[in-house]
């Protein structure tokens, strides 16, 4: 049929335009909404990348940032993928409509995908980092007792060092909790997240800011029915509410005689339990280890918080002095030493190291540094990746470099200790929220040093960096914690004379909240050591028995 020859015909045409014209047009207006939206989001990422690329240093130390920059990449670059792919797809729809009416030899613009495997060398956090970096952050928060609303503010004990979380990130983070089972945490994140949101859409429906996008609309009423399963009604409550004032079309989500009965059934009857929740109410929220649960370990954050210190007997009796060692060397250059506990003994040597030294070595461990790994059960032997240990560790022989002859020959020389059975230089790094709980460096399975080297008797922790805020060295019985000081050599003996284990020397590396930590450690074994520590005659070891509380 052809069209020209009359009037009638054409009325056809006009209503062809008529449809194309509404449907291109809606899509158009649909893309351009998403596209607006996608401007305005990544206008705020632009933002914040400019200023970590202009102190990289600065940005990569604190926890915040770092928990931002892994979901960023993690979470919410896919979604950006997706609705840049979804404003794609719509043109394209348009574009190749016209192809396929009549094939065109142009190549459509708008094939092309956006497609980041084409970018060589990018580097993307796995759920591990993410997870990782989300349960960091509410160790800091925990063990330094930090105010929640001051933490999503960028304000790190009453320093502030970066942007605010928006309130999408503390509700990712709460969610993200919420799946790793820290239920307590979990609240107080959703409601920060829901004070952002208040103070962004301060009434219903105010224009000021633009609508969430329906996806994070999606994950707030799956958590919020998640938390009324678990029987948090109260947040559960907040939560849905906050969706149908951003939303009010979700109520049909709500409808009464769904499966779970809400908001009503939160609303009236909240402590009733009806046959569905009674059944929902058999997932029971995981508890922390026992340990973390514990009093000696809520003295050992006291510790590290600083809260804590020896009493002022035995204060009394701690000096500062110089000490020339067992060698004729510390005759001309005796060290400095600062005491700590006389009893065991714990003890600085400051001005070990310079710092070209310190930077040195770093960079030489840099390349072989690994996941720190704890032994998975006593006598086992096998070892595994912890949250009990977060930290990352490199063994160094010391032949590697005469840096390291030099840092054993000086302990050596300080301690008067014999060098000849120590393990290779371990150098690890702490990043924000690393750390490593109380636990002793010898070990209580003989099968697990060399019988002929014996126990690790003595410890020398080199500190490579200094930390900003956290990162102590903690001796939960001593009461006290070693802040880091570069160049110095935090030094003590692990067994007593009668190579006893001595329980008092638990000791822990607190969370560091603001910066990089930087250790080297010396582990310094017992069996030449006959002449320069030599056994009582008899056992002392009694005294350090009642500590031995965890087994
Ligand atoms: O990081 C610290 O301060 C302590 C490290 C430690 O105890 C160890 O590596 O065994
Ligand atoms: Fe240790």
């Amino acid at each position: 049929t052809d069209y020209f020859s009359s009037i009638s015909g054409l009325e056809h045409l006009l209503n062809t335009e008529h449809i194309l014209l509404q449907d291109l047009s809606a899509q158009v207006k649909a893309s351009r909404t998403l596209l607006q939206q996608l401007e305005l989001e990544l206008s705020s990422i632009e933002l914040e990348h400019a200023s970590a690329a202009g102190d990289t240093d600065n940005y990569l130390t604190n926890p915040i940032n770092v928990y931002r920059l892994m979901k960023r990449l993690h979470t919410d670059w896919f979604n950006f993928e997706q609705r840049a792919h979804i404003v794609n797809s719509q043109l394209r729809k348009f574009v190749c409509r016209c192809c396929l009416i009549e094939p065109s030899p142009y190549i459509c613009l708008f094939n092309i995908d956006f497609n980041i495997t084409q970018y060589h060398d990018l580097h993307f956090p796995s759920q591990e980092d993410v997870d990782g970096a989300a349960l960091a952050l509410v160790r800091l928060q925990s063990t330094y007792k930090l105010d929640v609303a001051q933490v999503a503010a960028g304000i790190l004990n009453g320093i502030k060092y970066g942007t605010d979380m928006s309130w999408q990130d503390c509700f990712v983070l709460g969610q993200q909790l919420f799946e790793l089972e820290d239920y307590n945490n979990t609240k107080v994140w959703l409601r920060e997240s829901m004070e952002r949101l208040q103070r962004l859409h301060p009434q219903k429906q105010t224009t000021a800011a633009p609508p969430p996008e329906p996806t994070i609309l999606n994950s707030m009423e799956m958590v919020a029915k998640s938390l009324f399963q678990m029987g948090d009604f109260d947040t559960a409550y907040e939560l849905s509410q906050r969706v149908l004032e951003l939303d009010p079309a979700r109520k049909r989500n709500w409808q009464p005689g769904s499966k779970v009965d809400w908001p009503a059934a939160a609303q009236s009857g909240r402590t009733e339990t009806t046959e569905t929740s009674t059944q929902l109410w058999v997932e029971q929220p995981k508890q922390p280890a026992d340990y973390q649960l514990s009093e000696e370990f809520a003295h050992y954050e006291k510790v590290c918080r600083g809260e804590v210190q020896p009493t002022p007997a035995k204060q009394r009796q701690l000096r500062c002095r110089y000490s020339r060692g067992t060698q004729a060397f510390g005759l001309l250059a005796p060290h400095k030493l600062e005491e700590y506990s006389l009893e065991p003994l714990v003890l600085s040597y400051h001005d070990m190291l310079p710092a070209s030294s310190l930077a040195q070595l770093r960079q030489m461990a840099t390349p072989h540094m690994k996941r720190s790994t704890v032994n998975s059960v006593p006598g086992a032997g096998q070892r595994q990746k912890s949250a009990f240990r977060v930290s990352k560790n490199a063994w160094l022989p010391y032949s590697t470099h005469p840096l390291m002859q030099r840092m054993l020959r000086d302990v050596g020389a300080a301690s008067g200790l014999d060098m000849t059975y120590c393990e290779q230089l371990q150098v690890a790094n702490y990043g924000v929220g690393g750390h490593y709980e109380p636990h002793w460096d010898f070990f209580r399975n003989a099968q697990h040093y060399p019988p002929e080297e014996g126990n690790r008797m003595a410890t020398a922790i080199f500190y490579l960096s200094e930390v900003e805020q956290g990162g102590a060295t903690a001796f939960p019985f001593l009461d006290f914690a070693v802040r880091p000081q570069q160049g110095s050599v935090l030094f003590w003996y692990n067994l007593h004379r009668s190579s006893d284990m001595d329980f008092r020397t638990k000791h822990a590396g607190c969370p560091v909240l603001k910066g990089s930590k930087w250790i080297a450690n010396i582990w310094i074994h017992e069996a030449t050591q006959t002449f320069a520590r030599p056994c009582d005659l008899y056992r002392d070891n009694e005294i350090s028995l009642e500590y031995q509380t965890i087994k």
